[in-house]
């Protein structure tokens, strides 16, 4: 788990969901309501910033498109300075990778530009005018009924139910590394295959701790939803097995740290780059959906990037096979939670579109829209279910979250008799390749600068190296709890 720098206040103390640990933004600086950090947490800030923007590499494609959506949005003021420095500030002081073009001059290009203006009016001008020029009717059911064959075939790619990772590998498969994150029930390790000398995450749950927190149902579930899903965006399980005292689940190992590290180092994403993380974000989730499963907590920490820059999800803890309305259980995380499981309504997959229109919104705006330090006054927010949008998002982003984002979840999209097509066939998604992102053969908007396939750790943070006296059997616990391990 990340552990936000962000100077805690009063009365923000972590609050527990289901066990699970709050988040604060750790710079809201644009927010509506302004933070008031002082000189040394901004001097900190401006040093890490430094830090990072040397290791920063963004693509050679996307630059382009990504400095002009940059800065046609105006920054708000705040005592920070604009958030477009902050991604030029990266982007100037980027190393190229080899093999990778230095992205084009950027200093020049970063002058203002009256066009600026301009080319977001016109963008919003042809969003207004989006049903009567183009996308005529017929054209829009062609392109619909090509993407769900597509969307179809990658639905159908589900493990068989008896595919067990049960026992694949033990503790003496793996030599033990660093601590990639912590969790609420032990951390997750860098390790390296003693066979093939990849390198893999093990994450780590202590069995009593699962047990007193009374996580046992999401922990088996986690387990057997990872053991079935394939689908390029979501993590791999390759195996599980357990010790005396732990629970140990192999996956693969994401490079590029957290996508909530990315966010906050930028502060927010243009429209472009939010668009493509969000892009695989939604595929994802309908393929999740279309077999039964309910994410239930989605968030930028949950969002990792390998090395390439494509996300994948992790922490299927919540994840929940379902059928209809039978979920009940009060879990995610706070800003992202759906009105109807505050009020403790039975609620579905719906929920995680809710979360999306969370997402979408916190990437644009770097804070998520119903953000307070009080959780009672964060659930108050969610409920009343007013949003105040920065005036330079995009009235395409504005509309597509406005549905997202609604409380009553017979109008909410994603929900609707055609499901997650009402989001995938958005105008905010019109220049967005489906069938490329699926097959990722979209060119990502940031490259993690990292040594592939070496064990570089360097995206995570440092954490004191933790327990690892793993592999002890002797006196097991709870193992008939834990069979299925
Ligand atoms: N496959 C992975 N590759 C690299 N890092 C990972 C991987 N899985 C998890 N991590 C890191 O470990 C952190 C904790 O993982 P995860 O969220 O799955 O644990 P958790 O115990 O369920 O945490 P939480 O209590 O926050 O839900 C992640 O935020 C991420 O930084």
């Amino acid at each position: 788990m990340q552990t936000a720098t962000y100077p805690a206040s009063s009365g923000d103390q972590a609050t527990k969901v289901d066990g699970y640990m709050d988040r604060q933004p750790e710079d809201k600086s644009n927010s509506p309501a302004q933070n008031q950090r002082g000189n040394d947490s901004q001097q900190e800030d401006q040093n890490s910033m430094e830090k990072n923007s040397s290791n920063s590499v963004w693509t050679s494609g996307i630059p382009a498109a990504l400095e002009e959506a940059t800065m046609s949005q105006p920054a708000p003021s705040t005592s920070e300075g604009p958030q477009v420095e902050t991604m030029q500030s990266m982007q100037q002081n980027e190393g190229a990778r080899p093999g990778q073009q230095q992205p084009s001059n950027i200093a020049d290009k970063s002058a203002p530009s009256s066009s600026e203006a301009a080319s977001r009016s016109t963008e919003n001008n042809q969003y207004k005018n989006a049903g009567k020029n183009t996308d005529n009717l017929r054209d829009r059911q062609m392109r619909k009924s090509r993407l769900s064959q597509l969307l179809d075939l990658q639905r159908k790619r589900i493990r068989p139910a008896d595919h067990s990772t049960k026992g694949r590998y033990g503790i003496q498969d793996f030599d033990f590394l660093q601590t990639l994150g912590t969790g609420s029930f032990g951390r997750v390790h860098l390790v390296q295959s003693k066979h093939n000398r990849l390198f893999y995450a093990i994450k780590v749950l202590e069995k009593r701790r699962v047990v007193d927190m009374k996580q046992v149902e999401h922990t088996c579930d986690e387990r057997h939803i990872l053991s079935r899903v394939q689908h390029p965006f979501i993590t791999i399980l390759w195996g599980t097995f357990q010790d005396a005292k732990n629970l140990f689940m192999v996956m693969d190992f994401a490079e590029g740290g957290e996508l909530f590290s990315l966010l906050r180092k930028c502060h927010r994403f243009p429209e472009k780059v939010a668009k493509f993380y969000a892009a695989e974000v939604i595929l994802a989730l309908d393929y999740l959906h279309h077999n039964q499963i309910v994410y239930r907590d989605l968030k930028p920490e949950n969002l990792l990037l390998d090395r390439f820059g494509h996300l994948k999800i992790v922490d299927f803890g919540f994840a929940k096979r379902v059928s209809t309305n039978n979920c009940f259980t009060l879990c995610g995380t706070p800003d992202y939670l759906a009105p109807e499981i505050i009020s403790l309504k039975p609620y579905n997959k719906a929920a995680d579109w809710w979360s999306l229109g969370i997402f979408i919104f916190e990437m644009l705006a770097g804070y998520p829209p119903f953000y307070s330090e009080n959780p009672m006054k964060l659930y108050e927010n969610i409920l009343e279910g007013s949003i105040s949008y920065p005036q330079y998002f995009s009235h395409a982003s504005i509309d597509l979250m406005d549905h997202l984002l609604q409380r009553d979840i017979t109008s909410r999209y994603g929900n609707l008799k055609d499901g997650s097509m009402d989001i995938i066939m958005h105008p905010w998604f019109r220049d967005i390749s489906w069938d490329k992102i699926l097959t990722r053969k979209v060119e990502v908007p940031y490259v993690p600068p990292i040594r592939a396939g070496m064990g570089d750790s360097s995206q995570f943070e440092s954490y004191a190296t933790g327990p690892t006296n793993y592999g002890n059997n002797e006196n097991p616990e709870f193992s008939d709890i834990f069979q299925d391990f």
